[in-house]
């Protein structure tokens, strides 16, 4: 008898819970679904869906729901991570000895270290095993398995291949890059411009303005991307202009719901409350900001964004003072 694959996704907010869901719906193997704690571990169990984060969308036999990490690591073929950037330190200590791959679902630049997820993972787990999973999908509409297409990233193609093989929901087709770079810059950085698209839209701007916000954000994302080494045809592919799009226009979006939020005059903390979720974009423009300092690169917007957010840019100046630089070629 073949053996079952075990696959084990630390997460089990909304992005996991879809994800197990794709690994799971095949039938022939298990997936073991890490909550953040035995009560949310119950619950789900009980009612056979996450409620507070995927209400109506009920879960297989197949995937196991647990609290307990080491348990969900055991003997797995491989390992989705599927919580906040800022969580990696705490969990990819447990997965450093393993020979599986790992592959990373979240999308955001460290607010400290300013590390990108590739280098995250990689402080804890060989190069060799990191795989990275990015582009437009929001966890409601795979969690549904309605289409979605992604990209898996690896520095070595024939592991990108691997990590994709596990994914073989006929709705959710993977294409396959070796720029493990351009794919995490692109998922990063979509969430601050995210973040504008949704302060646009809170101030009552029209459509005009976010095709601009659009347009030069992918401009500013490009522009950093390289500069750390990705590639320009990455950025114009799912993981950049594709999530860049959704993320910008889909009312679905946190990172937009946020933007919206505070141009609405809600403070940060009262914003992210609100939503309830993950925010990525909020630390990851703390970063940006950062690193164009260090690097010495121009990204008007972003860096607006994060001036904005830290209560030392008012949002009206800050359109004004974007509206009136000086003219320069496109
Ligand atoms: N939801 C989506 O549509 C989607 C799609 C693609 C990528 N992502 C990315 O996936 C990652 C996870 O986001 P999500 O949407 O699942 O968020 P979520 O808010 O739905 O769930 C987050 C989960 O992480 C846990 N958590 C929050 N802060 C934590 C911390 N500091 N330490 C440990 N656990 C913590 C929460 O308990 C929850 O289980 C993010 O990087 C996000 O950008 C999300
Ligand atoms: O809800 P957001 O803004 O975190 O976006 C979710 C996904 O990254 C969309 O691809």
């Amino acid at each position: 008898m073949t053996r079952m694959q075990q696959v084990c996704v630390l997460g089990a907010g909304s992005w996991g819970t879809a994800l197990a869901l794709v690994l799971a719906r095949s039938g022939h193997r298990e997936v073991r679904l890490v909550a953040s704690s035995d009560a949310q571990a119950a619950e789900i169990n009980e009612t056979g869906e996450n409620l507070r984060y995927l209400p109506g969308i009920a879960l297989p036999g197949n995937i196991e729901i647990t609290a307990d990490v080491q348990m969900a690591i055991k003997d797995i073929d491989i390992c989705v991570y599927a919580l906040p950037c800022v969580a990696v330190s705490d969990f990819l200590p447990l997965l450093a000895d393993g020979a599986y791959p790992v592959v990373a679902a979240c999308k955001g630049l460290h607010p400290e270290t300013l590390q990108r997820t590739d280098e995250m993972l990689a402080e804890y787990i060989d190069r060799s095993r990191i795989a990275l999973l990015s582009g437009p999908s929001f966890a409601k509409e795979v969690a549904e398995g309605q289409p979605t297409a992604i990209t898996m990233a690896a520095e070595n193609i024939s592991m990108a291949e691997k990590a994709a093989s596990y994914f073989d929901d006929t709705n959710f087709r993977i294409y396959l890059s070796d720029d493990i770079v351009g794919v995490a810059m692109g998922g990063a950085l979509k969430n601050v411009i995210a973040i504008a698209a949704g302060m646009a839209d809170g101030l009552g701007l029209g459509h005009n303005s976010i095709a601009a916000v659009v347009t030069r954000g992918l401009a500013e994302i490009s522009r950093l991307a390289q500069a750390c080494g990705g590639r320009p045809e990455t950025l114009m592919g799912l993981s950049g202009l594709g999530d860049l799009v959704l993320t910008c226009t889909g009312s679905l979006s946190r990172n937009r719901q946020f933007g919206m939020a505070i141009a609405q005059g809600k403070d940060l903390t009262a914003a992210i409350e609100a939503i309830g979720q993950v925010v990525e974009g909020v630390r990851t423009a703390e970063a940006v900001h950062q690193m164009a300092g260090q690097i010495q690169l121009e990204l008007p917007l972003m860096q607006s964004i994060h001036l904005v957010l830290s209560g030392e840019l008012a949002i009206a100046e800050g359109l004004k003072q974007l509206m009136s630089r000086p003219e320069k070629a496109e």
